[in-house]
């Protein structure tokens, strides 16, 4: 040890690693029969490790600080060791266990002690040993404490294994909290009407709440972008925000969806447990698209998670307790399903606590330009060197279509009509041939009131031929398309909406 000891000091230790092993003279408090260890055994401990060890803390029965080397003080940003003297050795070395030799008399032999970086000496895991020291009849006297720092090549494969799987469980984390994360906040919900700035402010408030929030609007409208927003502004916001779409997924996979599986609860190739989302969202919130396409059964064991806030994994007795906001969303009107007995009454009085309309694209007019200039700016983003800008006439044209698939629709028309221009300027006439194409005709998708009674049959001959056009489209789009996201793409429609229409006309998916 190249160490000089520190004396005159109260908590004195003087521990000389020689030739001939370890002598520890103890002066004062609490390790006075410091001397009394045996030799031979010190000797035979530490002799091994004496070429290798550069850092060394002895603690007295309190577990405060009586020794240690320079270098590994200054390693915790200490420029002199006596600096330590005297203190609980926690406050010098964060993570120490040493308090834990003393209490047990019990070593660890091998550990790793993370220690944070220092200016000119980056953070990184320390090899160390921790034994007691005790008086012959097993009294506790103190501890000692070893650090290797640079000697990894004995225990190489130890570390190097340690290290590896810290940077894949960072990684993994990493990850898996993004991919959890809320990915938009207020500000990317454009809008100036008047409708916009009243339904953030009443968002912001249900932000601050841990109440349920309903989100109801046609398809397109920003529901899932809201949902995101009221997350990210919420006290939950560090916690993972989880989406489940009902249209998506097929009825018999919901469930296990949503509560998880036990192990052994199916029999066959997977019996491994599978963590439900309402699990992975703990803390957080979990976004449920489409809840009017929720079945009957599920219905019943979500309203148990809202009112008695738990819930068991299928083939699983075991009562979880689920801290998790709820936030659902529909384009249906829920209590027309509760009226025909496919939505709980009760549940639908329990998620409308905090109910937000989000209002068509075509009761916000205002809003239509300064979506289309932040929908520019985004594509603009995505090709470097490019501008793109929407000339007057082009943003009449837009704010005469009825736009059923809302911003979507909007965000795939101004898309489309980039493509067919040569000029970063989008005229009239290229919104309006973009406009044409797939875009299907207004009532077809809308929610809008359904008819007035009373209405004459030649309403009722138009709803059919919309209907028929629009089975038509969707066929066309699912034939031409490989995905049905692609399709609902094309349509300018949601992808949960898509798969309510293929039930709805009995149409499958292309099978390619
Ligand atoms: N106010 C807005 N400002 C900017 N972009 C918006 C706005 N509202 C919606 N969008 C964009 O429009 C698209 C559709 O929005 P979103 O998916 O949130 O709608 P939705 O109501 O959940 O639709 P669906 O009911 O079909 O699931 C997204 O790309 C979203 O980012």
């Amino acid at each position: 040890m190249n160490d000089a000891s520190v004396s005159s000091w109260d908590l004195e230790v003087h521990l000389d690693i020689d030739r001939h092993g370890i002598r520890a003279l103890a002066d004062l408090a609490g390790i006075e029969d410091f001397t009394s260890l045996r030799p031979s055994a010190m000797h035979a401990v530490f002799k091994p490790f004496e070429r290798v060890i550069e850092g060394t803390l002895v603690v007295d029965r309190e577990a405060r600080i009586v020794w240690i080397s320079e270098r590994y003080a200054k390693r915790f940003g200490l420029s002199d060791p006596r600096q330590a003297l005297g203190r609980p050795c926690e406050e010098v070395i964060p993570h120490s266990r040493m308090r834990e030799i003393v209490r047990s008399g019990r070593p660890i032999l091998l550990d790793i002690l993370d220690v944070p970086g220092q200016p000119g000496a980056p953070g990184r895991p320390l090899i160390v040993i921790r034994l007691p020291l005790q008086r012959e009849d097993g009294e506790v006297l103190g501890a000692v404490g070893f650090a290797l720092f640079d000697e990894w090549a004995s225990l190489s494969p130890i570390v190097s294994r340690f290290l590896a799987m810290q940077e894949e469980l960072a990684a993994a984390r990493k990850g898996r909290s993004q991919g959890r994360q809320a990915k938009y906040s207020f500000s990317d919900f454009v809008g100036r009407s008047p409708a916009t700035l009243e339904l953030k402010r009443m968002a912001r408030r249900a932000a601050a709440t841990h109440s349920p929030v309903l989100l109801l609007g046609e398809t397109g409208t920003g529901k899932e972008l809201l949902a995101h927003a009221i997350h990210a502004a919420s006290p939950r916001a560090h916690k993972p925000f989880v989406s489940l779409s009902m249209a998506a997924i097929p009825d018999a996979l919901l469930e296990a969806e949503l509560f998880g599986v036990a192990a052994g609860a199916y029999t066959g190739a997977d019996k491994r447990e599978r963590q439900g989302k309402l699990h992975i969202a703990q803390g957080g919130t979990l976004f449920l698209d489409e809840i009017g396409d929720m079945p009957l059964g599920v219905q019943a064991k979500l309203l148990r998670v809202l009112q008695e806030k738990e819930f068991e994994a299928l083939g699983s007795n075991e009562v979880v307790r689920a801290d998790v906001r709820i936030i659902a969303a529909t384009s249906r009107r829920l209590p027309e399903l509760v009226r025909d007995g496919l939505f709980r009454a009760d549940l639908y009085y329990r998620l409308d606590v905090l109910s937000l309309a989000v209002p068509p694209l075509r009761q916000r007019l205002d809003d239509l330009e300064p979506i289309c200039e932040a929908l520019l700016e985004g594509f603009a983003d995505a090709r470097p060197g490019q501008a793109f800008e929407l000339d007057p006439e082009a943003l009449a044209v837009l704010s005469r279509h009825h736009w059923p698939g809302n911003i979507r629709e909007l965000r795939n028309v101004l898309e489309r009509a980039l493509v067919l221009s040569d000029s970063p300027v989008l005229t009239a006439a290229s919104v309006r041939s973009a406009l044409t194409p797939a875009a299907p005709p207004a009532a077809a998708f809308t929610t809008d009131l359904p008819p007035a009674p009373g209405s004459t049959t030649a309403d009722a001959g138009h709803a059919q031929a919309m209907s028929q056009y629009e089975r038509r489209l969707i066929e066309q789009a699912l034939s031409e398309c490989r995905s049905v996201a692609a399709a609902a793409r094309r349509l300018g429609i949601g992808r949960a909406t898509l798969y309510r229409k293929m039930a709805a006309y009995h149409l499958a998916r292309a099978s390619r």
